[in-house]
């Protein structure tokens, strides 16, 4: 069974209505679909460490909209993520995603997070099913890592 899906700009990751979002922008580099995130004291968990929660939701996103921006709404079906390193607060987090399979409607996607020294922080896997709607962006923008922020 497939849903409708909408997008009415409150998405908690990317609508610019969301008073509490994260409001970041996407764009493709490459084969990559990518976005910048930089976390802030607000989206901690210990003390300096940004809350793993809030970079499996990135990494959710970032794979999720690499097909609603090429016209193929899809939900998450399964998830994985596995957190290498801790994400300290304050500088940009690269996040990455690219098809691995597509089969249908359904699609299995990989993600990394990456900080600025190089390292990836996480990686995930994640199978998507499409559903019906029409997400594309009629103006992909540009995300740079100041532009990216939640602030
Ligand atoms: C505004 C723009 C925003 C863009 C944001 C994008 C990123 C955000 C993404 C999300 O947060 S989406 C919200 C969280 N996810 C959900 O709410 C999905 C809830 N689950 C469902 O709606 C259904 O369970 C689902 C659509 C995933 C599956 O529906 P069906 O049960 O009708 O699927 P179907 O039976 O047709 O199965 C198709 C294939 O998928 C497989 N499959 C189904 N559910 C699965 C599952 N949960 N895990 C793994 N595989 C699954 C299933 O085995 C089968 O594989 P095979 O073809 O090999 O047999």
């Amino acid at each position: 069974m497939t849903v409708s899906l909408t997008d009415d700009g409150m998405c908690f990751v990317c609508g610019k209505n969301n008073p509490i979002g994260l409001k970041l922008s996407f764009a493709w580099e490459g084969d990559d679909y990518v976005t910048y995130f930089t976390p802030q004291p607000e989206h901690q968990s210990y003390a300096g460490i940004t809350h793993g929660g809030l970079v499996s939701t990135v990494l959710d996103e970032v794979m999720g909209r690499n097909m609603s921006s090429r016209g193929l709404p899809a939900v998450t079906a399964r998830m994985e993520v596995r957190f290498r390193h801790s994400v300290p607060l304050g500088d940009p987090v690269r996040f990455a995603a690219r098809i691995v399979r597509e089969r249908g409607k359904v699609i299995d996607v990989e993600a990394t997070a990456t900080l600025t020294d190089g390292r990836v922080a996480a990686e995930a896997t994640g199978r998507f099913l499409v559903q019906e709607g029409s997400l594309r962006e009629e103006t992909p923008t540009q995300p740079t890592a100041s532009a990216n922020s939640s602030k």
